[in-house]
């Protein structure tokens, strides 16, 4: 069963008004990894598409969605999934690819229709794309590994770059996820915005009774909204976006807009956070 949602993009001076459930109603996007679904959500920001697929009692096919206004998903559109859970099968145009955890298929504008099955957990990311790139299986041994933080600040991470372009090109989509040493709860602290890029985050391997608080908003006005398993987040340009966990968890993290410069940051002193 295909379900979708629509949210559409709003201004920080917005945003700003907005209570814990009015902020939730527009960037915290829950009831995601339902059996037997693929759940989409379609955001006005730079047009990014996130969802998930299980397919757990049976295969699963995408092939397209009316917000896109086109014939096949992926007419206009490229796409990654990433496996956050046991290893599954996505078969597109022909092949079958057996993603473990971890693993990423990019699928390049102009596939066809995706069939998911296995015992996985797909976590679905797609934008916009100019050109077609060629589709590739990703393992984490294939993706950049970029080590951050320390054990004093309580963010040391490691940040794995799956979409990126000296690992697997694409046109908008930038993804990868990123891993805590034990006892480090802090994502993305010191702050960052980049205008030019919306982002989105999902996070997993959370425990069921553990939460995140991830905050958002522009950087003098920060707000939070308090995250479970398998929950997502979507982060206009102009927002921070980090959180700290009440325990260990992983999240994916995937951006879309002007470029696919990972490091094209504008970090924010640790005092003008407000
Ligand atoms: O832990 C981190 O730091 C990140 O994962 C950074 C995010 O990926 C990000 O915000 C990239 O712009
Ligand atoms: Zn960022």
């Amino acid at each position: 069963m295909l379900k979708t949602e629509t949210r559409y993009a709003i201004d920080p001076a917005t945003a700003k008004t907005l209570d814990t459930q009015g902020l939730r109603s527009h960037f915290h996007v829950g009831g995601l990894f339902a059996d037997d679904e693929i759940n989409l959500t379609y955001s006005h920001y730079d047009r990014l598409i996130m969802g998930s697929a299980v397919p757990a009692n049976g295969p699963l096919t995408l092939s397209d969605m009316p917000e896109t206004g086109t014939k096949t998903f992926l007419e206009r559109r490229e796409m990654a999934v990433l496996n956050i859970g046991a290893a599954g099968d996505v078969a597109v145009d022909g092949q079958t690819y057996t993603l473990e955890k971890g693993e990423v298929l990019y699928v390049g504008m102009g596939g066809g229709a995706l069939t998911f099955s296995g015992a996985g957990r797909f976590y679905i990311l797609s934008a916009p794309a100019h050109q077609t790139y060629p589709t590739t299986h990703i393992k984490e041994s294939d993706a950049r590994r970029v080590e951050l933080g320390t054990p004093e600040q309580a963010n040391e991470r490691v940040i794995i770059q799956v979409l990126h372009p000296d690992v697997c090109k694409s046109c908008q989509l930038l993804m990868g996820y990123t891993q805590f040493k034990p006892g480090s709860v802090w994502n993305t602290m010191p702050a960052h915005v980049h205008d030019r890029r919306m982002e989105a985050y999902l996070y997993f391997d959370v425990d069921p009774d553990q939460r995140v608080f991830h905050i958002m908003g522009e950087p003098t006005e920060t707000r939070h909204m308090v995250i479970a398993n398998e929950e997502a987040i979507i982060s206009p340009p102009w927002s921070v976006h980090c959180g700290a966990g009440t325990g260990s968890y992983t999240f994916c993290w995937a951006m879309a807009g002007d470029n696919v410069d990972f490091t094209d940051m504008d970090m924010v002193a640790m005092g003008d956070l407000r």
